[in-house]
């Protein structure tokens, strides 16, 4: 049996509305998900016995069965049992609770790794279905690139690639949102805009600023992409994190296509049609904030999700 490194990368949110409530606890949304060069390395090697072992290079992040690539790993073990055990080694390199699914990124990895590593020959829908099982955000990280996303996440259409198009993320270090935490604030302050009956949520998505989104994407018109961004989340994140308020205010004034907080933040982005602008608007945000705790990262929309780094 091969060992298998893959590349794991992060995805923002174009669009992220919350539609109302699902008979399952969790939120009806629409989602415009892009995936971004920043990228963990998961490394996928056999283990005699059945034994599930993960190891990571960030002290934060988990080694137990909580996290998201032990889960994938005894998924498919229930699943396909017989193929022995697995050592899952991470090297982290998305900034972890920050919106970007680093977390699910490597369990969509492992999956996509122990598939190619037992021979399963498992189909994009089967490893989707599975990834359904760990978490909302893993079926659109399995296969990446430019997806719309409804239900909880998981119902997920391609759209057209947007190439040429470069995102400044920005994070606070020691900031971090926990994604449950996001969605009870929002629900607390907005519980009045949900759409509950499944009319009422259809007359939402065809109403709602998708609409001006998807036209411009199809257009490939990349400033009014810009200003066609939306996250519902981020009004009622940002008026609990401040410091998180004047951070997106920062990379306004310096005029990007726009600006917003990924998924449950803390992280914002924002967005050029250059690497060069993309460069200047990094270091300029970072002079205007001037504080060793703001990480920023100059990345590359990417076409893809998962992918083979080498067999070993
Ligand atoms: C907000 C988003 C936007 O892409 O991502 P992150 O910012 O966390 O990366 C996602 O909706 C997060 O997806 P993911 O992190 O996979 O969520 P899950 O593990 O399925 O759920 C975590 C928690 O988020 C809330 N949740 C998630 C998805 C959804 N459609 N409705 C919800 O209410 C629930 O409180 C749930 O217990
Ligand atoms: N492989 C993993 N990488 C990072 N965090 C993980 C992983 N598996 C489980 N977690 C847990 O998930 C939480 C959310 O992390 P992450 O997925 O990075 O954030 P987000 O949900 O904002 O995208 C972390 O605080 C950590 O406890």
């Amino acid at each position: 049996m091969q060992s298998y490194t893959l590349l794991a990368p992060a995805k923002i949110n174009l669009l992220l509305e919350v539609i109302g409530d699902r008979p399952d606890g969790y939120h009806e949304l629409v989602m415009v998900m892009q995936s971004v060069d920043l990228a963990d390395e998961v490394k996928i090697t056999p283990l005699a016995g059945d034994r599930i072992i993960v190891r990571c290079d960030h002290p934060m992040v988990p080694t137990d069965s909580s996290n998201l690539a032990y889960k994938a790993a005894r998924l498919m073990q229930q699943q396909y049992p017989g193929h022995g055990g697995v050592e899952i080694q991470i090297q982290k390199r998305i900034p972890i609770g920050a919106g970007l699914a680093g977390g699910s990124t490597d369990g969509a990895a492992t999956l996509v790794g122990l598939d190619l590593m037992w021979n399963l020959g498992l189909t994009q829908a089967e490893l989707e279905y599975y990834a359904a099982q760990l978490g909302s955000d893993v079926p659109f990280c399995v296969g990446g690139g430019t997806k719309l996303a409804l239900g909880r996440g998981e119902e997920l259409s391609p759209l057209a690639d947007l190439d040429q198009c470069y995102a400044v993320l920005a994070k606070y270090d020691s900031l971090s949102v926990s994604t449950p935490w996001a969605y009870q604030t929002y629900r607390t302050r907005f519980a009045d805009c949900y759409a509950n009956s499944p009319e009422a949520q259809e007359v939402r998505r065809r109403q709602g600023p998708s609409v001006p989104l998807l036209k411009a994407m199809q257009a490939q018109d990349y400033v009014q992409i810009g200003q066609c961004l939306h996250n519902d989340l981020e009004r009622a994140v940002l008026d609990e994190l401040p410091r998180v308020a004047r951070l997106k205010e920062t990379f306004l004034k310096h005029q990007p296509l726009g600006c917003l907080m990924s998924g449950s933040g803390p992280t914002v982005f924002a967005l050029t049609q250059t690497q060069a602008e993309a460069q200047a608007l990094a270091q300029q945000v970072q002079a205007a904030i001037a504080d060793a705790d703001l990480q920023c990262w100059v990345t590359q929309f990417c076409r893809f999700g998962i992918s083979v780094l080498e067999p070993v």
